[in-house]
């Protein structure tokens, strides 16, 4: 994928040194990028010029869509991405809101599902995307946010790409996706892969032609830990050609997704890539 090392240079380039008072590292930092992916077109933004870990990536998103708050649950899906935030943050362990061992509290997918309402009861974000899609309705606000500010305290970590926005132009589905922090080594990998994956499943549980995703960023960054394998390693590298997400045509609703749905349903054709490279990681 040319535009992803085009961040990455870029950032190596032109980037500012930024400290980050939550990780105690440094952040080499751009602002602002602009990603898309044709999903009508199945093309995958797998990173090739590394191995990437699409079933984690995916196990993630489906986590949120199922408004997981712990991260025994995302490991049974999958995915280990959240057992360092839920148990190795020092301001979340000391938090007198967390519940225990692997809670992550009202976090991603339990602000999707079950938004608090002010006045008792919760909001079910996605379930109403999909209903109006499925009956070719965009009210022009299809808006599914995890950005809840009076909600932080009671959460491990604020969300990144927080905001996901579906447009219908008659039967064809876009998503506009919105990230205000991103980790573009590790993060990022992650990200794409989700942005693609959510717009070509709500395409296919609401009947309609998966169009473009609109990837847009604020603060783009590389971690002064990961900068040298990022310069010497990664953007050393030749992308390949792109591979093609293959989902199981049987997922046909959110049920299925909430129930059954496991990544065995999720396999990419023709993928080829350079070999893995482990990032290091910021708690
Ligand atoms: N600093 C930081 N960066 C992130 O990207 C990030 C967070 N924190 N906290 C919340 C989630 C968790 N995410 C993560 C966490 C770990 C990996 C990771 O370790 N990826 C490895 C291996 C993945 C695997 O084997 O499943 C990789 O090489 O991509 C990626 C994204 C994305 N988010
Ligand atoms: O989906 C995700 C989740 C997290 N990140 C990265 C971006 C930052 O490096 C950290 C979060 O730190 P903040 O201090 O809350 O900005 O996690 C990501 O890239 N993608």
């Amino acid at each position: 994928m040319r535009a992803y090392l085009d961040l990455c240079q870029r950032i190596v380039d032109q980037g500012t040194w930024v400290e980050n008072e939550r990780t105690g590292k440094r952040c080499l930092t751009v602002i602002n990028a602009d990603l898309e992916y044709n999903v009508g077109a199945n093309e995958f933004p797998l990173i090739t010029t590394r191995k990437s870990f699409y079933k984690s990536a995916i196990a993630e998103f489906i986590g949120y869509i199922r408004g997981y708050d712990n991260a025994s649950d995302f490991r049974k899906l999958g995915t280990k991405t959240w057992d360092a935030n839920a148990n190795l943050n020092a301001a979340w362990l000391n938090n007198s809101h967390r519940k225990g061992e692997d809670d992550m509290g009202r976090v991603y997918g339990v602000q999707a599902r079950a938004w608090a309402k002010p006045d008792g009861g919760t909001i079910d974000q996605l379930k109403k995307i999909v209903d109006n899609l499925k009956n070719g309705i965009d009210d022009r606000a299809e808006i599914m946010t995890f950005y809840n500010p009076g909600e932080f305290h009671l959460g491990c970590l604020r969300p990144c790409m927080h905001t996901h926005n579906f447009s219908l132009l008659g039967d064809t589905l876009h998503l506009t996706s919105f990230q205000r922090s991103c980790d573009v080594p590790l993060g990022l990998n992650f990200n794409q892969v989700q942005v693609f994956t959510f717009l070509a499943l709500m395409a296919q549980i609401t009947g309609k032609k998966a169009g473009m995703a609109y990837h847009k960023i604020v603060n783009a960054h590389i971690y002064e830990d990961q900068l040298s394998l990022m310069q010497e390693v990664q953007l050393k590298r030749e992308p390949m050609a792109l591979p093609k997400l293959i989902i199981n045509p049987d997922i046909k609703s959110l049920e299925d997704l909430e129930t059954w749905v496991t990544m065995d349903d999720f396999k990419v054709e023709g993928y080829e890539c350079h070999e893995a490279i482990k990032y290091p990681f910021s708690v």
